[in-house]
């Protein structure tokens, strides 16, 4: 493994320029959803919020806040200790002190942290005091995490009630933790307000579902659902603990629930420290859509095992919107998610033009649709409205289409090749439907 000899510069690390001016000023509808688990409604309120946001707050939630301020001291101290002090601990691989190098696909963000397995002994131990500070708070925190995934399992209907925190409880569970420090990053006070900084690129959790507390600093945004992915800053809260929906918890749903799409910018004068919790569940464990939420209706995802989609999930790279300005050139454009064929779902041929042929040399005109965007909006729509106006000039197409199941979840569908007939155009990958 490289190690750098220098940590790297902040003009390597991407700067992000918001769609809307101002940044991302599109404030929760409403405010973040926030739940009392100990109520008797929580089970439907976690799932609304989780099926609308993939995201929300529990608030009343039993976390010794003791537990929260003594690891948050422990890492503040940790991190303000010095920096030889702090690489001894490092790089992370993946575990361990990592300072502004993300996983190992070459992601940068203005952080340090420590990540630590917590099942696992062997990773990269913390100095003694903030280990037993994690120790303690973990703890308390993997119980809160077991409450929500039984609060899901209890709002969808699905019994026994443990069928989906069982996953997480297991001794072979595959559970992550790290603590991340953002340091002020003054240099944004030189910048347009339309720019910030990158603190952790966007990107969805592969997990079942993160818990997250932070200091009172902003910079977590996450996506929107169904508007069009727009940024929407968190405000903090120090009473309250974050839940993120991951991955995996998207296909034991069959994609009833959606794992949110969230990335951190840095903040011009306050540092942010936040300590996340990820339950995922055993290596071998399989992941698959749960037959109660199945019930005769198509599985969106082709089973994998936990360990499987994990090592994909970690040749992926976080995304971000790069800005060529002020601090100089922007990152490189991160390459699209790999194409792993151990994540292929399905395989086989598909018909553009059966039924109601386009008719290629016009699906190619300016403002008429390549094959593969036609394929798309036949798949969308389940029906061919759009084609109908057309005349059978053409022989049908047939094409391969695979569909991938993406580290974020998502299914993409792509025309692997043409059998028939070779359309004019670009192939290329699609968008999920
Ligand atoms: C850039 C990356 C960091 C990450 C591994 C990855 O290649 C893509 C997923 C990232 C993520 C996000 C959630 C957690 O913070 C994390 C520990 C995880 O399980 O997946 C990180 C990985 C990491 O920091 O190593
Ligand atoms: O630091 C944060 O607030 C979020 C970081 C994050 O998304 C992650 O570590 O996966
Ligand atoms: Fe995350």
């Amino acid at each position: 493994m490289v190690v750098l000899a220098k940590p790297p510069a902040l003009d390597q690390i991407s700067l992000l320029r918001s769609p809307e001016p101002g940044g991302a000023s599109n404030n929760f509808p409403g405010g973040v959803p926030a739940v009392d688990l100990s109520t008797p409604d929580a089970g439907q309120a976690v799932v609304d919020a989780c099926e609308r946001f993939g995201f929300f707050k529990i608030v009343n939630h039993g976390v010794p806040m003791d537990a929260v301020d003594r690891l948050e001291a422990e890492a503040v101290r940790f991190f303000a200790s010095p920096q030889a002090d702090k690489d001894a601990h490092g790089p992370a691989n993946p575990f361990g002190y990592g300072n502004k190098c993300i996983g190992s696909n070459g992601d940068m963000g203005w952080l340090e942290y420590l990540l630590l397995a917590v099942n696992n002994p062997a990773s990269a131990a913390p100095p003694s005091s903030l280990r037993d500070a994690v120790n303690e708070y973990v703890g308390a925190v993997r119980g809160l995490a077991t409450r929500v995934l039984d609060a899901v399992a209890e709002g969808l209907g699905v019994a026994p009630r443990d069928a989906l925190s069982r996953m997480v409880t297991n001794a072979a569970s595959d559970q992550v933790f790290r603590v991340n420090h953002y340091p002020p990053c003054p240099v944004l006070q030189r910048l347009p307000d339309s720019c910030s900084v990158t603190g952790f690129g966007e990107h969805t959790d592969p997990q079942l579902v993160s818990v997250l507390h932070s200091n009172g600093t902003p910079g977590l945004q996450v996506a929107l659902h169904g508007s069009g992915g727009r940024w929407a800053p968190v405000p903090p809260d120090r009473d309250a603990f974050f839940v993120l929906v991951g991955d995996s918890l998207q296909v034991l749903t069959n994609g009833r629930l959606k794992s949110v799409r969230h990335r951190v910018v840095a903040n011009s004068l306050k540092p942010r420290v936040s300590m996340i919790y990820f339950a995922g569940p055993a290596p071998a464990e399989r992941v698959a859509p749960l037959p109660q939420l199945l019930m005769g209706r198509h599985s969106e995802y082709r089973a994998f095992t936990w360990g499987d989609y994990k090592k994909a999930a970690y040749r992926s790279r976080l995304g971000d919107d790069t800005c060529p300005t002020a601090a100089g050139p922007a990152a490189p454009t991160p390459q699209a998610p790999p194409w792993d064929p151990a994540l292929l779902l399905k395989s086989g041929p598909a018909y553009i033009n059966k039924q109601r042929p386009p008719c290629f040399g016009e699906a190619h005109k300016p403002g008429g649709r390549s094959a593969a965007a036609t394929y798309t909006r036949m798949h969308r729509r389940r029906k061919y409205t759009h084609l109908a106006a057309r005349k059978k000039r053409c022989a049908p197409l047939k094409i391969e289409v695979q569909r991938y199941l993406l580290p974020d979840g998502r299914v993409l569908h792509q025309i692997a090749q043409r059998i028939k007939q070779e359309p004019k155009g670009r192939i290329e990958a699609l968008p999920s439907v």
